[in-house]
């Protein structure tokens, strides 16, 4: 079956389909993972993208039952080099074309990825569609331009109702702005009871439910479309350890007064060095994100910048001066990897445990 992807700058890939036939459109992004590619279609931070692997190839090890980060896929579509037809793995259960067709997720393969990764890389974040061969690529250059960007991909990732997960250690409400499971299996691995609520849960009801820690999970699509976000962290702020993710540490940073900015192309990938300026310390580190906090919006704030990214020096962790609260741009869960950071769940919780000693030696007092 003849696709192509066209994006808004005109220019126009052929290739042939796999997964379902669908006509998508959506912000054209890249991944330079050389594996994970079902975390990746699993991760709802992608929610609406199209994402392409500049990874040659693609689906090798197929779909397995162990390596989802969300129960249903919200990407766009895949742009691959080369789609495997036949996986080969001891874990596979589906072939990438068999789940995509499940999905109804449509992907083209034969696109030169390098070409249209340094397209991206060139020319920032691009529009684009994938549609059958014989669609004219000047009426779809129209379409992609005159097509507002949604706004409101949060909502439609988010758990509709909150539910727990139930567990013998410390209270953890985990707010989902489209979490990846891998920050829950995290949590759950360290005894945490966890009860997981939707993006838009106030502060009040945050706080009803007595936790020891909250928990701000990745999502999809820019912070400053999420406000009731912004405005629970403010009414949780010091009143409970907090740690965030992704777009839970640009919502944070937000609400403690910085600001964000949408990056050219972003960081998507597996191998991110990221440094520790306390320690010093590099860690590789997994990273799915188009926004990012603006270095220069932290001055005035009580924030400390605490990690950075050593390819192009952006804000990579903050840390509140007077809070206990941190956050981290980059996915300590990893999934796929690598696990570098993963002892940043560790950090959590032993703050989550001090501050909960200093209560009880001010209670016994
Ligand atoms: N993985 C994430 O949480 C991404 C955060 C935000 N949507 C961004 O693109 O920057």
């Amino acid at each position: 079956m003849k696709r192509q992807l066209i994006l808004e700058d005109g220019t126009v890939f052929k290739g042939v389909g796999f997964g379902s036939e669908k006509m998508v459109t959506g912000e054209v992004v890249f991944n330079t993972g050389m594996t994970g590619y079902q975390e990746i279609l699993s991760d709802p931070s992608y929610c609406g993208q199209i994402v392409t692997l500049t990874y040659p190839l693609v689906g090798n090890y197929g779909i397995n039952r162990d390596d989802f980060e969300s129960i249903n896929p919200a990407f766009a579509a895949f742009v691959v080099k080369e789609v495997a037809d036949f996986p080969s793995n001891w874990r596979s259960e589906l072939s990438l074309d068999e789940y995509m067709k499940m999905k109804n997720i449509p992907g083209i393969s034969g696109v030169d990825t390098r070409k249209l990764t340094k397209i991206i890389r060139q020319h920032g974040a691009l529009r684009g569609a994938i549609c059958s061969g014989d669609e004219n690529p000047l009426e779809m250059v129209e379409k992609l331009r005159a097509t507002k960007l949604r706004t409101d991909q949060v909502k439609q990732v988010s758990t509709k109702s909150a539910f727990p997960c139930p567990g013998r250690g410390h209270r953890i409400v985990l707010v989902d702005f489209g979490m990846k499971h891998g920050i829950l299996r995290e949590l759950n691995d360290r005894g945490c009871d966890v009860v997981v609520v939707p993006y838009q849960t106030t502060a009040e009801e945050v706080l009803a439910l007595s936790p020891d820690g909250i928990m701000l999970s990745n999502g999809p699509g820019d912070p400053k479309d999420v406000p009731e976000a912004i405005d629970m962290i403010k009414g949780v702020l010091g009143k409970v350890p907090m740690f965030g993710i992704c777009l839970g540490h640009q919502l944070f940073a937000l609400a403690c007064g910085a600001d964000t900015e949408k990056m050219k192309f972003g960081h998507r990938g597996s191998n991110h060095p990221v440094k520790d300026l306390k320690t010093g310390k590099v860690a590789l580190t997994s990273q799915n994100h188009g926004y990012t906090v603006e270095e220069n919006s932290i001055a005035g704030t009580e924030l400390v910048i605490t990690h950075i990214a050593l390819n192009d020096g952006t804000v990579e962790g903050l840390k509140h001066k007077k809070a206990a609260a941190f956050t981290v741009q980059y996915h300590p869960e990893a999934s796929p990897g690598p696990e570098d950071a993963n002892g940043l769940f560790d950090e959590f919780l032993s703050l989550v445990e001090s501050v909960k000693q200093e209560d009880t030696n001010y209670a016994k007092a």
